[in-house]
């Protein structure tokens, strides 16, 4: 697997103007790249567009408007049938919110199921399930969660739901829009301890964050977008120290601060402090 971003601008569907540009990074297998930055710096369009149609939240689509994007040498960009098809076996992609856009007609085991039958209709449903027990058990809910409808389940054990099914195709790919964001501490462990196995075993990630503990032992490279535009780039235990933009320095001194999450939505200040 390899992810190669070259100065890519993306745009949502139906909008006037790009959500980000002059976007450029590369991933090969095992490597992780954070995207950060504060509210409605084009983040979630950044990995929207690099989807391939694994997006199951109904949220717009970002498209691809300038620069080029390959993913195992495909480009994104003009994808056909056939890179959807490779989506479908190689990509995982968890949307923001992922938990509340569980779709509520369907079972747990039919949602996590979904992925797999989407791709072969004639897989074997035994295999399919045993696949989706080993799943749910991997984020740490019972097998008989299962059988229940997300309107059964905490918030919490609906976005582990959604990071099971995430797990599903075990992709070698994932793409994760802030996962942790807005549930229960104990969410974030298990975000932390499936992103380290998936890194080992060969994945790469593309993973909206601002975990600055386990971005900071992952040794992440970070791009941090303000405004749709790239205002930095590099390793972030580097761009901590430096703290060269605002947005950087309001997060240091927040990981100076025991154990504290940076609120991306500026009500700590970081996203005043960048200038919005
Ligand atoms: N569906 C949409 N159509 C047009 N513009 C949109 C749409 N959704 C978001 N935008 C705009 O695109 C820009 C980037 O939004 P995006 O959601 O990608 O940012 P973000 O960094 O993920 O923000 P957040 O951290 O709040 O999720 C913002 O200016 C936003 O207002």
């Amino acid at each position: 697997m390899s992810l190669v971003v070259d100065d890519l601008t993306v745009r949502y569907q139906g909008a006037s103007g790009p959500a980000a540009s002059g976007v450029s990074f590369s991933l090969a297998a095992g490597e992780l790249v954070a995207i950060m930055g504060p509210s409605g710096a084009g983040k979630s369009a950044l990995l929207r567009a690099l989807a391939l149609g694994q997006d199951y939240s109904g949220s717009e689509a970002a498209e691809i408007v300038g620069g080029a994007a390959f993913i195992s040498g495909a480009p994104v960009r003009s994808a056909g049938k056939r890179e959807h098809l490779f989506a479908q076996h190689e990509i995982a992609y968890l949307p923001q919110n992922a938990g509340a856009a569980l779709p509520g007609g369907s079972s747990i085991g039919d949602f996590l199921s979904a992925p797999l039958i989407a791709r072969d209709k004639r897989a074997d449903r035994g295999a399919v399930g045993e696949r989706a027990a080993r799943s749910i058990d991997a984020v740490g809910l019972t097998l008989s969660t299962l059988s229940l409808f997300p309107s059964e389940l905490s918030g919490g054990q609906r976005q582990r739901a959604a990071i099971a099914r995430a797990l599903m195709i075990g992709p070698r790919l994932l793409l994760a829009d802030e996962p942790a964001s807005g549930v229960d501490p104990s969410v974030r462990g298990v975000i932390g301890t499936l992103l380290r196995t998936g890194l080992e075993a060969g994945m790469a990630a593309v993973v909206v964050s601002h975990d600055l503990e386990l971005l900071v032992a992952l040794d992440a490279r970070v791009i941090v977008l303000d405004a749709g535009a790239v205002v930095a780039d590099g390793p972030l235990s580097e761009l901590l120290a430096e703290g060269r933009t605002p947005f950087l320095a309001s997060l240091a001194g927040l990981s100076a601060a025991a154990g504290e999450q940076p609120d991306t939505e500026g009500r700590d200040g970081a996203g005043r402090a960048a200038g919005r």
